[in-house]
């Protein structure tokens, strides 16, 4: 058997082609054009790119992108005095910190001095609190754009052993969440797990994100699995490569995200969303 690919890319540009439609719509309506302010904290070369992305996508639907790129000496009291202005802003929808912060800064302080309702990154315990008693609204962008990934398969998920390895804030916990709410019994695996292998090896369907190149063996991958990579790791050769070890996995699933271009552009495509959302349900 050899693994069909699920191509993030192309499913995250038609959703960009639908809410830039969507976005036209609204203008012919007379309605407000949604509004995102991307906030950086310091000079991370990645996060830089990453952040450079999102507001290229917002600038392609017709969102109106507000930029703000905060030296690293920044204090706490600084970001949450400008977090507040942003929520009192009414042009402003969305609000997006870019993580990880400097050390100095509190992450939790910050993301929760953002309203819940312009918590487009869905990380607010607010918003994880809804997901987690299953009547979600601003749902994390990465596990929400890999459940969009996950129906593009067709695959009913109601009963399947989904594992999930990684239990971080940002993926793997709403991950876990997500996946019980699509009816998976869900295994969520981390640092402290006794024989991941076996865990990995029941999967009908696999989400891995570690941030470790080639972490899990693809021989672990049930014939016929989803597997789902978040990773992205650049190699020295400068090569991304995922948590998966990819071609011999590919062998044994039914459906594989690639890296790049998996994953990664419908983190942001989940994102233009729920700016859409929160411009709909909150703001219009
Ligand atoms: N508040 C916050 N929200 C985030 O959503 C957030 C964050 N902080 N901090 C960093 C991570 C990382 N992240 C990615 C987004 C897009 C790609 C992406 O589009 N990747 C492409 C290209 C990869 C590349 O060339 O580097 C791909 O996988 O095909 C990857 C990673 C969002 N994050």
């Amino acid at each position: 058997m050899t693994a069909q690919n699920i191509d993030g890319k192309a499913i995250a540009q038609s959703i960009r082609s639908t809410l830039k439609e969507k976005v036209l719509e609204r203008k012919t309506a007379g309605k407000r054009i949604p509004g995102l302010a991307v906030i950086l904290v310091g000079a991370d070369a990645a996060s830089q790119v990453y952040v450079g992305s999102k507001r290229r996508a917002c600038e392609e639907v017709g969102f109106e992108s507000y930029s703000y790129d905060l030296e690293t000496s920044t204090t706490e009291a600084e970001l949450l005095a400008l977090i507040d202005q942003c929520n009192e802003d009414p042009k402003i929808d969305g609000i997006l910190v870019q993580l990880p912060l400097p050390a100095h800064i509190e992450d939790s302080k910050v993301i929760e001095r953002i309203r819940p309702d312009k918590d487009v990154d869905g990380f607010h315990p607010y918003n994880v609190g809804r997901l987690a008693q299953r009547i979600p609204v601003l749902r994390s962008c990465t596990p929400k754009g890999i459940i969009t990934l996950i129906k593009s398969t067709g695959v009913d998920t109601y009963g399947l052993d989904a594992t999930i390895v990684g239990a971080s804030n940002i993926v793997g916990r709403p991950m876990t969440l997500e996946l019980l709410l699509a009816g998976c019994t869900t295994t969520t695996c981390h640092r402290f797990t006794k024989n991941l292998e076996q865990k990995v090896r029941q999967a009908d369907l696999l989400v891995v994100a570690v941030g470790k190149p080639g972490f899990i063996p693809g021989e672990w991958i049930k014939p016929g699995a989803i597997v789902i990579d978040v990773g992205i790791n650049r190699l020295e050769d400068g090569r991304l490569v995922g948590d998966v070890e990819f071609d011999i996995a590919a062998e044994k699933a039914a459906f594989i995200t690639p890296v790049p271009g998996g994953v990664g552009p419908m983190t942001i495509a989940s994102l233009l969303e729920n700016t859409l959302y929160a411009a709909e349900q909150y703001h219009d």
